[in-house]
């Protein structure tokens, strides 16, 4: 019996003004295998391995029904295991890769039908929003629109190398869900103009490396503020990211994750500045350096 195995990386969302639209994929990798098999079997190790449901709730399950309700053929009963190194509601992607993983070892297991583009709007049209799972299955710096055609736009924006990255993840969760609870239904003229001028300036800091654009244009208003009061001592990180050399801290995803960007000679000590900040009010993070993941989900 064949076992498809994807491999598919973190993401970061939203990327200061870009909410919803502009995310980037991160090396850092959950790993799926999928088979066909007698009835519905599902395991899990590495990270929050306990916590991922073991039935017909689980995403990646959810997302194999997906892909053969979009094909109308029955649902085959399935075996999935899958291996996690990144934590789960923690503002780095992990349901996106349980989706996509689910979508595209699915479409492996049909005999693959569908092309990349149709496996990603399944993917966006179950996440509700694009930010993470096209950088997880496409790779890169992906900013995303949507078309007349009632279709997106996927423009990857090419990151410049002298710029690095560095998370801080700490010990509490924050879903999705919680954080988009808090944000307003509709927001200020000034305001969309803000994250409209700076969303279009960040992109240009991302692929030209120019520090003052990068500084300026990390900067949000659509998001960040409703959801500072749920990630505790927020501004404290970043005032310590910020005088340790980082160009700008923005929430990654819905949090509860730190993100900072940073010339590549500062990102070691931008990392160990975010922990102690935090481990001062007696939070426990831990910090990694990551790259960005070109190549999005790959298969074996
Ligand atoms: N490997 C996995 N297998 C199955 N389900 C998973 C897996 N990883 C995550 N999930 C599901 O996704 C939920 C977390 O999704 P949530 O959107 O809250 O956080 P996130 O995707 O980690 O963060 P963000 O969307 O802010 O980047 C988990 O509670 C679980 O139901
Ligand atoms: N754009 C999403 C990312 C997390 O899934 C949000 O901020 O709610």
């Amino acid at each position: 019996m064949a076992i498809f195995e994807v491999s598919v990386p973190a993401t970061t969302g939203n990327l200061g003004p870009g909410f919803d639209c502009l995310g980037a994929a991160l090396s850092l990798y959950n790993r799926f295998e999928l088979a066909i098999a007698d009835r519905l079997t599902i395991t899990a190790a590495g990270e929050g391995a306990a916590q991922v449901e073991r039935d017909e709730t689980n995403l990646v399950y959810r997302a194999i029904a997906k892909v053969y309700q979009h094909l109308d053929r029955p649902i085959p009963p399935v075996a999935i295991h899958t291996d996690t190194a990144i934590p789960l509601a923690r503002g780095l992607g992990s349901s996106a890769t349980a989706i996509v993983g689910g979508i595209v070892g699915a479409n492996l297991l049909a005999g693959s039908p569908l092309d990349r583009l149709e496996l990603l709007n399944l993917a966006i049209a179950m996440e509700g929003h694009p930010d993470n799972v096209a950088p997880a299955l496409l790779g890169g710096c992906q900013l995303m629109a949507s078309n007349q055609a009632g279709g997106w736009e996927f423009c990857d924006l090419a990151w410049h190398d002298d710029i690095a990255i560095a998370v801080a993840i700490p010990n509490f969760e924050l879903s999705t869900a919680k954080a988009r609870a808090v944000l307003p239904k509709q927001v200020s003229m000034q305001d969309a103009i803000f994250n409209a001028s700076h969303l279009a300036l960040l992109s240009h800091g991302i692929q030209t490396g120019n520090p003052q654009w990068l500084t300026a244009g990390l900067q949000d208003r659509l998001h960040q503020p409703y959801r500072q009061d749920l990630i505790i001592g927020m501004p404290e990180v970043q005032r310590a990211a910020i005088a340790a050399g980082a160009y700008g801290m923005v929430i990654s995803g819905a949090g509860p994750t730190l993100l900072s960007l940073a010339p590549q000679t500062k990102i070691d000590a931008v990392a160990m500045a975010m922990q102690q900040a935090w481990q001062n009010l007696g939070i426990t993070a831990i910090t990694k350096c990551l790259a960005i993941a070109k190549d999005g989900t790959t298969i074996r």
